[in-house]
């Protein structure tokens, strides 16, 4: 097909280097929005620079996320740097295109969607609890972001293995695929306990397995890692936030009491508990507003394609990101503004431009699991404690958003008696 279209404007910069170091300097000083706003009215709404080495066409808005995320996968494919594709091999999610992207989601979104992980949230609950205890109780600073790391990854851990130990990645994950088949073979473990149970499990109308061995190695990495510092780094922002504006803390403690008090002395929060807990959830959709842990991504054209007037050429790389329809004035009016009510009526907010967990065939398939552990995390956490800034309120993206000095925060207990000891009470 030949098009009578133009490249965007731009300049693909220093051969190899391109535009790089620059973009990559915004990010760590939190100026990506600006460096990207200062590219926009240079050369318009699409424009084409380089960056890891790949010529690469700029999109933003409303109109290019839905091309970008709803596009045929047989015109738009994945593209990650060359370093994750080696690290991670070749058949997980982010590499692979349909039809093995969709057999291998499905399996894996069997396990994530909320029927199967109702039944996970009292070990969500467990695990946070024993943090706390370990992490929290009688300290008088706490250093939020790496605390927060730790926990998550005790959170996804044992809900990929379902027991709380760190992994020496591939190598482990592929003796755990061998132990758990064995176990289910013996029927000493049940199919729905973990997530490599769940996979080893699965099997087509023939009987063969849904997924091959190397396929559940790799995915169960691939949520290991994508599914921890985003969460540290949300429910870190969210306990900033909350510091920063006393007036939604006191909204969320509330909502929060009202569920502690109708619960026993050391009963676990239930998936319904978590249903209640609707302002909560505004507060954490509009922390991600603010700083979605992901900025952004790329995607590749597999044959020229046309956006906007423009032609993008083959094998050329699409960068998308999340903060510019996130932080558009005429989408989320005075976008500074932190303003949980804007999540009220879910569907006054319009496709395309909330963009945290991204869209289409290929938005993050643990959204419900993001939400058990963050909910969950606050709920211990504000019920128990009162907390104050004790840093820098500065962060940069690294390239998730990082509170400068890891977010250290004074804290004192909170007068609660649902989680003294009698002996305390
Ligand atoms: C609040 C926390 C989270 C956020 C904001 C988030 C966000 C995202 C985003 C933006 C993507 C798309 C990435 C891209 O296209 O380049 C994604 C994909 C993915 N996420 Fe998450 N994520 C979160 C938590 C998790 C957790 C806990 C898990 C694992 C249990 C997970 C597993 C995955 C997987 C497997 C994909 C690839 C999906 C595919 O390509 O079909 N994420 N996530």
């Amino acid at each position: 097909r030949r098009y009578s279209k133009r490249i965007p404007p731009g300049s693909l910069g220093i051969p190899l280097i391109g535009q790089s170091l620059g973009f990559l300097r915004a990010l760590h000083t939190n100026t990506a929005e600006k460096w990207l706003e200062d590219r926009i009215k240079k050369y318009g709404p699409v424009s084409k620079l380089s960056i890891l080495g790949k010529p690469t066409v700029f999109i933003h808005g409303q109109a290019a996320n839905k091309f970008v995320f709803h596009n045929n996968s047989s015109i738009l494919a994945n593209q990650q740097p060359e370093s994750f594709a080696k690290i991670l091999g070749d058949r997980n999610l982010l590499e692979v295109s349909a039809p093995d992207h969709k057999r291998i989601r499905e399996a894996l979104v069997s396990f994530l969607k909320p029927e199967s992980l109702k039944q996970y949230v009292g070990k969500a609950d467990e695990e946070i609890r024993k943090h706390i205890e370990i992490y929290w109780k009688g300290k008088q600073t706490v250093t939020v972001l790496p605390v927060m790391k730790i926990l998550t990854f005790d959170i996804i851990c044992s809900l990929l293995f379902a027991s709380g130990k760190a992994l020496r990645a591939q190598k482990l994950v592929k003796e755990l695929v061998h132990e758990k088949r064995a176990l289910l073979e013996k029927k000493g473990a049940s199919p729905r306990q973990d997530l490599i149970t769940s996979l080893v499990s699965m099997h087509d109308e023939d009987g063969k397995p849904v997924l091959i061995d190397k396929e559940i190695v790799q995915n169960v990495v691939l949520s290991l890692l994508g599914g921890y510092e985003t969460s540290a780094t949300v429910i870190t922002f969210i306990i900033r936030q909350l510091a920063n504006e006393p007036t939604v803390c006191a909204a969320v403690l509330q909502e929060q009491q009202e569920i502690a008090k109708s619960k026993a002395s050391g009963e676990s929060l239930t998936w319904e508990d978590l249903a209640k807990m609707k302002y909560t959830w505004r507060v954490v959709m509009e922390t991600m507003r603010m700083f979605p842990p992901i900025f952004g991504g790329f995607r590749k054209a597999l044959t020229d394609i046309e956006f906007d007037g423009y032609l993008i050429p083959k094998g050329w790389q699409i960068l998308w990101v999340a903060p510019m329809t996130h932080m558009d004035n005429r989408i989320f009016p005075e976008p500074s503004k932190f303003n949980q009510s804007r999540f009220e009526n879910q569907a006054s907010i319009p496709p395309y431009s909330f963009i945290a967990f991204r869209g289409g065939s290929r938005m993050c398939p643990a959204y419900d699991f993001g939400r058990i552990e963050i909910l969950i995390t606050i709920h211990y956490l504000l019920t128990q404690y009162k907390w104050k800034l004790c840093g820098d309120n500065s962060f940069i993206r690294d390239p998730m958003p990082e509170p400068s000095q890891g977010l250290p925060i004074k804290v004192w207990p909170r007068d609660s008696h649902r989680f003294l000891l009698p002996s305390e009470k």
